[in-house]
């Protein structure tokens, strides 16, 4: 199967260490959404992913491949500072653009009438760039990264400013450029998004990949919760639940009604089994349920991790090369 590598990947700009051992891939047919804090690096690897920036060492490469200038016109980008000329017409600034991917003008004109209605924006190809709306660029810069059909999508930011109906075309046409076959790498910091589109999702932090995987493998911890919903004395059930050995429990917070139930790796089998046999002891359980935390508290945790991580180094405990968490290794 064809994968995009992106292979321990250094980048600094002068004091600024933006790309520290940066790995991942992309497989074909995978929607892959890159997410981390501003500053983190993902833009910096999609330059040079499409070869825009030299790394300072490593490589990317495509079916076992280094991308090379040829290869990178199979490569559709949308980089994130957006490269329109305003004062071209729409549709005759597409055309260039597939052009210079190797299409012939009629190819060329067919793909922008194609894709230009299909991103909402068929009517406009006649006018300048600089006379649509910021959303309405956004499509028409969509349209650029697609029009010469690439055999693979980087895609920095492309969801941000895009209104709702906007965000559903634009997620349509991902999902149907990777059900045929093409890697999509896009980042973006709307993370209900990324949660709902994407097959793998890369956590980036300082310049590292600091955890991948399904949004499902991603919540697996060696720590699951639950949340047990009870009629009345939360506080009985909680000292019932830690009378369970390896069970840990609280009332949940802002909630008079409900406990917050941890299973540590002492915990035995089933235990939460057990812990609902105990609540029941003390009434009625109104709900019992795994708590499953969103992209949003998985990213939370890494950013915390990573700031405690630079925290123990600045005091000088910690070896600043430090190695990664344990989801990165885990998953990736
Ligand atoms: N041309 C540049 N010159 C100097 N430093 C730079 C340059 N471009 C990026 N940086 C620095 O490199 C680091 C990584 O930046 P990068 O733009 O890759 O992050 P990002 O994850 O894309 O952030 P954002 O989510 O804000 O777009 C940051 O510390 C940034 O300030």
């Amino acid at each position: 199967m064809s994968v995009l590598e992106i292979d321990h990947l250094f980048k600094a700009y002068g004091s600024v260490r933006a790309l520290q051992d940066m790995t991942f891939e992309v497989r074909a047919g995978e929607i892959f959404g890159f997410v981390g804090s501003n500053g983190a690096g993902k833009t910096t690897t999609m330059r040079i992913m499409l070869g825009v920036l030299a790394a300072d060492s490593g490589s990317v490469r495509w079916d076992g491949a280094e991308l090379d200038l040829d290869s990178r016109r199979r490569v559709g980008y949308m980089p994130e500072e957006r490269g329109l000329y305003p004062k071209m017409k729409v549709g005759e600034q597409l055309r260039f653009l597939a052009g210079l991917h190797g299409m012939s003008p009629a190819d060329a004109t067919g793909a922008v009438e194609r894709w230009t209605d299909r991103l909402g924006v068929g009517d406009r190809r006649g006018d300048n760039v600089e006379k649509l709306s910021l959303g309405n660029q956004q499509r028409v810069q969509l349209a650029a990264a697609l029009v010469h059909n690439p055999d693979v999508l980087v895609l920095d930011e492309p969801f941000s400013g895009l209104d709702p109906v906007a965000v559903d075309i634009m997620s349509a046409v991902l999902r149907e450029r990777a059900d045929a076959g093409v890697p999509v790498i896009f980042s973006s910091h709307q993370l209900d998004l990324v949660e709902r589109l994407c097959d793998r999702v890369g956590i980036v932090q300082s310049g590292r990949m600091q955890a991948m995987g399904t949004i499902d493998e991603l919540r697996t911890t060696d720590r699951p919760q639950w949340l047990l919903e009870v009629g009345a004395e939360p506080l009985a059930v909680v000292a019932a639940a830690r009378a369970l050995p390896g069970v840990l429990a609280h009332v949940a917070p802002g909630r008079t009604d409900a406990v917050v139930v941890e299973l540590s790796a002492t915990a035995a089998p089933g235990a939460e089994q057990d812990v609902l046999r105990a609540a029941l002891a003390h009434g009625p359980v109104r709900g019992f349920s795994p708590i499953r935390p969103s992209l949003t508290d998985l990213f939370r945790d890494v950013v915390s991790a990573d700031a405690d991580a630079d925290a123990a180094a600045a005091a000088g405990g910690a070896d600043p090369a430090r190695t990664e968490p344990d989801r990165a290794g885990a998953l990736a």
